[in-house]
């Protein structure tokens, strides 16, 4: 059998409870190839029931985080629009909720995802660290909606998730302009958490991050994911009973007597994985 994690775009690594998924098209700036859209869910669905995994770190190898869509590709997916009109509408349709598919694979994962950006972060790249949990960058990022410069509206989630996560007002000027912006607007904004000075930095502290997280109890890990999603789609009072639920289910007595105890004795708590097929 074909190991799940082995992609001719992506390269990935566990250690220590923590995924590391790279991109790995450096020669074209990691621009998202098929491959990419592939293969990304079914390294997410992978390391999503592998009990081992805690956190996930996602980064550009070479010189950029990712350019985006990879424009040959999006030439050929052009060409569907030569077919008859209502059967090429159904197949760019199925098309374009493929590829949402795929970006919503971060979002999906009971594990955070922690997007480490360097370089260019542009279209496809803002809908991928949208999806992610947190977002850190080196200085010299440049992030952009490069849609509108191509002549589209972004589909694969920036403008769904963006404005959830910084002012809409500014995500509206960013998606209609096209211009590009810096780390220091994205920290202003919000967006990304912090800078770092370069691209070995930024890794070294989402890694940290990761290690962090990893080391937390992977319960209660995955309710706070599932919580602040969920918050983030519904009402305060909805999200109130989303957590009142969980927790009446979830709360395991055995990871708050093993975090306590631990806190008491300034000792690092040790919690059992989650199970292979808890999801
Ligand atoms: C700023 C960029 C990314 C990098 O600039 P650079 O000066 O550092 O490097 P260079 O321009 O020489 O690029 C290196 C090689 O990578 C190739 N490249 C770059 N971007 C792409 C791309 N998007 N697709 C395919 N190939 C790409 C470039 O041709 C070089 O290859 P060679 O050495 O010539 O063989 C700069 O490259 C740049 O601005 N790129 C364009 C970015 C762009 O317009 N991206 C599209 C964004 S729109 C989008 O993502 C839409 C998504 C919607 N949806 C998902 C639904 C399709």
């Amino acid at each position: 059998m074909t190991d799940p994690l082995t992609s001719t775009f992506f390269a990935v690594s566990v250690a220590d409870g923590v995924a590391h998924i790279e991109m790995d098209n450096a020669a074209k700036a990691n621009s998202m190839t098929p491959a990419f859209w592939d293969d990304l869910p079914r390294i997410a669905a992978a390391l999503d029931t592998d009990p081992g995994v805690r956190c996930v770190v996602i980064s550009g190898r070479g010189k950029h985080f990712t350019a985006g869509m990879d424009l040959a590709a999006f030439q050929g997916i052009m060409e569907l629009t030569g077919q008859e009109p209502g059967r090429a509408a159904y197949a760019m349709r199925k098309l374009v909720l493929k590829l949402q598919a795929s970006l919503s694979a971060p979002e999906e994962m009971r594990v955070p995802v922690i997007a480490a950006i360097h370089g260019a972060c542009l279209g496809g790249g803002i809908d991928l660290i949208t999806a992610c949990d947190v977002r850190l960058c080196t200085g010299d990022t440049s992030f952009g909606i490069e849609e509108i410069n191509i002549g589209m509206a972004a589909d694969v989630g920036t403008l769904q998730r963006m404005p959830k996560l910084m002012a809409p007002g500014v995500v509206r000027e960013l998606a209609y302009t096209g211009r590009r912006f810096s780390a220091d607007e994205a920290k202003g904004w919000g967006i990304v958490n912090a800078i770092h000075a370069d691209r070995d930095a930024v890794i070294a502290a989402a890694l940290d991050m990761a290690q962090l997280i990893a080391a937390r109890s992977p319960l209660a890990v995955a309710g706070i994911k599932q919580a602040v999603t969920y918050a983030r789609d519904h009402s305060v009072t909805d999200g109130l009973d989303q957590i009142a639920t969980w927790n009446a289910g979830m709360l395991r007595p055995d990871d708050l007597t093993r975090a306590m105890g631990a806190k008491m004795k300034q000792q690092q708590a040790l919690f059992d994985d989650l199970l292979a097929d808890a999801g």
